[in-house]
């Protein structure tokens, strides 16, 4: 059973190899790809100097490939994948609207995946920390309406976004103007109503893939949804207001009760004690926090939320992990274990 990482060298490649040494995935081998300027380096795992080597134009001798290089790579190169015999698990947005590729949160639809033709995809990081939250809220009480606002950190953007926040501060704090090269305008001190590209009726790339990726992941079509997409001066882990117009009345108790018991959320709800979701807290968990659960002013018997998720984890690299697991446990991945 060998599994390979193509984008290793990235924001999320480096989590898949946190993710990868702490999981419950039996494998024998991981092998590590990049683009041809990082082949030679090494990137640790469980101990050992791994090689990365260049990602090559075709297939690659793996049964896993977690995919985390951008949307080009995967788009041109993982139909190879698939033909030399691997299971693909992309977190590129290439495939995700596609109605062949079933599109994957374990706790909501894992057994979707069960339906692949080589392809699994991984949703975008906003759409799957708030289907954490909503699914079971939706199963419960039936959600019609939920308009999201987001407030999403640098690492979004990769390692670069991550480095443009850092070097952009300091210069900011040593008196010299921030320029802006990975974002639309200097990022410290700031916040920025644009990620990904304007499309003609006003809403984002990133606001839209809530809208549509929700819908698939839900199985429901019917779900109206808004969303506002705002990148903000934080390192890593977006968090989302959510309000939720329902078809049967919840308080927020019943909600609390509700998530409580659902996987992969952490209720984080005492404002009165101070605690609630936020970046700083919930940056490296696996669960995504959940709080300020309230009854909506405005929707009668629907509520309002704040949650907030480590997006390079359940929003990436945690999830892909995550469905390889369930497939091994399932009996659906080709590869055996030898060691
Ligand atoms: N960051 C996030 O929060 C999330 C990201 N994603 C998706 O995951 C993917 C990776 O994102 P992220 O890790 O943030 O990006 P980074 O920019 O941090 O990393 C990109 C990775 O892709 C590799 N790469 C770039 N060009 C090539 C190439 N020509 N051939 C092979 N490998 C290449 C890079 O290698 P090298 O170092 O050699 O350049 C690097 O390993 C994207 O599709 C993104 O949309 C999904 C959900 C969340
Ligand atoms: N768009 C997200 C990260 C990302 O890469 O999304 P996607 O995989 O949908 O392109 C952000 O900037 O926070």
């Amino acid at each position: 059973m060998r599994v390979a990482i193509v984008g290793a060298t990235g924001a999320v490649g480096h989590e898949l190899l946190r993710v990868l040494e702490k999981s419950t995935l039996k494998f024998d081998e991981v092998q590590l790809y990049a683009s041809p300027r990082s082949a030679g380096s090494t990137l640790s795992f469980a101990g050992q100097d791994l090689t990365v080597r260049a990602t090559p134009e075709g297939a690659i001798p793996a049964d896993v490939i977690l995919a985390s290089a951008g949307g080009s790579i995967s788009k041109e190169r993982a139909p190879a994948w698939v033909a030399g015999g691997a299971v693909v698990i992309d977190n590129s947005s290439a495939f995700r609207l596609d109605p062949q590729v079933p599109l994957v949160v374990p706790e909501v639809n894992g057994e979707a995946a069960l339906s692949h033709r080589g392809i699994i995809a991984n949703p975008n990081c906003t759409t799957a920390i708030a289907a954490v939250a909503v699914a079971p809220l939706h199963r419960a009480f039936g959600v019609r309406r939920m308009i999201v606002s987001t407030y999403q950190a640098t690492s979004g953007a990769g390692q670069k976004g991550m480095e443009e926040l850092l070097t952009q501060t300091h210069m900011v704090l040593h008196g010299k103007e921030a320029g802006a090269e990975v974002f639309a305008h200097p990022i410290p001190f700031n916040v920025i109503p644009h990620i990904d590209t304007f499309g003609d009726n006003g809403y984002t790339r990133e606001e839209m893939k809530v809208v549509w990726e929700t819908r698939k992941i839900l199985g429901d079509e019917s779900l109206q949804i808004s969303c506002t997409a705002v990148r903000i001066p934080t390192l890593r882990t977006h968090a989302e207001a959510i309000t939720l117009e329902l078809e049967r009345p919840a308080t927020p108790e019943q909600a609390r009760e509700i998530l409580r018991a659902a996987a992969g959320v952490e209720v984080r709800d005492d404002p009165a004690g101070k605690l609630y979701p936020m970046p700083l807290t919930a940056t490296g968990k696996y669960d995504v926090e959940v709080g300020r659960i309230r009854a909506s002013l405005v929707f009668g018997g629907g509520l309002d939320l704040f949650v907030a998720g480590d997006q390079l984890l359940k929003g990436a690299a945690l999830n892909a992990v995550q469905i390889a697991e369930y497939l091994q446990q399932q009996g659906a991945l080709r590869g055996r274990v030898t060691g």
